[in-house]
């Protein structure tokens, strides 16, 4: 995002106060005040502050177990938990995409993608969204018959022809091979330059994270810990001494000392492109 002055914008306070830089810019998608979800004496976000504006594609980084997957599920609205302990204002319009493509297996692909869609148009809908994603002519394949890489499009094209306001995204490409993970993740930000949906992509690939998203979060202890606004020009390129740079900090900030391009170790390291 233009506006974004890169480096890192802000600790825990100005996070949660929702002042920085990269939140004063348009208008909230997203607006969640003193969110806090316990599971038994386990505080798993702690009165999380966070501010997504409309059109801005955000990373969430943070270690396994720090609540990314249930601040994504709050903003989702799946956890009616976490609904009563603060403030959360999302838009209408929200799509969910997970590792697990989830497509009905029971159901063609384009029956898939239209699944819930109303209308005459559904149909003509689904099969430019297939086309978007570079399914064309498999509308009337069973997802059985599609490749991970190939379900996973689909699952977007199932997200995207809601044309959501916001699209969150829980390490959509986590299953797939390096390569495939590199192509699917220059087809994302195609179709998000294209319908422009306020992104929340989990992700526990830095590089992933700095390739794709204009800001990078990281959930420590219950909190936003780091709101870095990553201002590179696309498409980036991982060999890039300024992406490093983002890189290193995010590393530096999770705390991994090794200068690999993932901090989980059981991760495929992912090649650079
Ligand atoms: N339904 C549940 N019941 C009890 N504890 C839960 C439940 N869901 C999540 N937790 C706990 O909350 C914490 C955060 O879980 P969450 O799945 O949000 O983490 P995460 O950051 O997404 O992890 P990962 O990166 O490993 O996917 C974990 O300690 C987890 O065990």
């Amino acid at each position: 995002m233009a506006t974004h002055t890169g480096g890192l914008t802000g600790t825990h306070e100005e996070a949660a106060t929702g002042t920085g830089p990269a939140t004063a810019v348009r208008p909230a998608a997203v607006r969640t005040r003193k969110l806090v979800r316990r599971f038994g004496d386990r505080n798993v976000l702690k009165e999380l502050d966070l501010t997504l504006a409309q059109g801005e594609f955000t990373a969430l980084l943070g270690r396994s177990g720090s609540g990314k997957s249930t601040l994504l599920r709050a903003v989702a609205r799946l956890d009616h938990t976490v609904e009563g302990s603060g403030e959360l204002t999302v838009p209408d319009r929200v799509s969910l995409s997970f590792q697990d493509s989830r497509l009905l297996p029971w159901l063609r692909v384009l029956d898939n993608v239209v699944l819930g869609l109303r209308g005459p148009q559904a149909h003509e809908r689904g099969l430019t969204a297939l086309a978007e994603v570079g399914l064309e002519g498999r509308d009337r394949s069973w997802p059985h018959e599609l490749s991970g890489g190939e379900q996973q499009r689909a699952a977007l094209a199932r997200a995207l022809v809601r044309e959501p306001e916001l699209l969150l995204a829980d390490e959509p490409f986590g299953a797939l091979d390096a390569l495939t993970r590199i192509r699917m993740h220059g087809l994302l930000r195609e179709l998000y330059e294209r319908h422009r949906p306020a992104v929340l992509l989990v992700t526990h690939d830095v590089d992933e994270a700095v390739e794709l998203a204009d800001r990078v979060l990281v959930l420590e202890d219950g909190l936003i810990s780091v709101d870095l606004a990553v201002d590179l020009p696309g498409p980036r390129s991982r060999r890039d001494p300024r992406f490093q740079e983002y890189r290193d900090t995010l590393l530096n900030a999770l705390g991994v000392t090794q200068p690999h391009t993932t901090y989980e170790e059981k991760e495929t390291h992912v090649p650079h492109a």
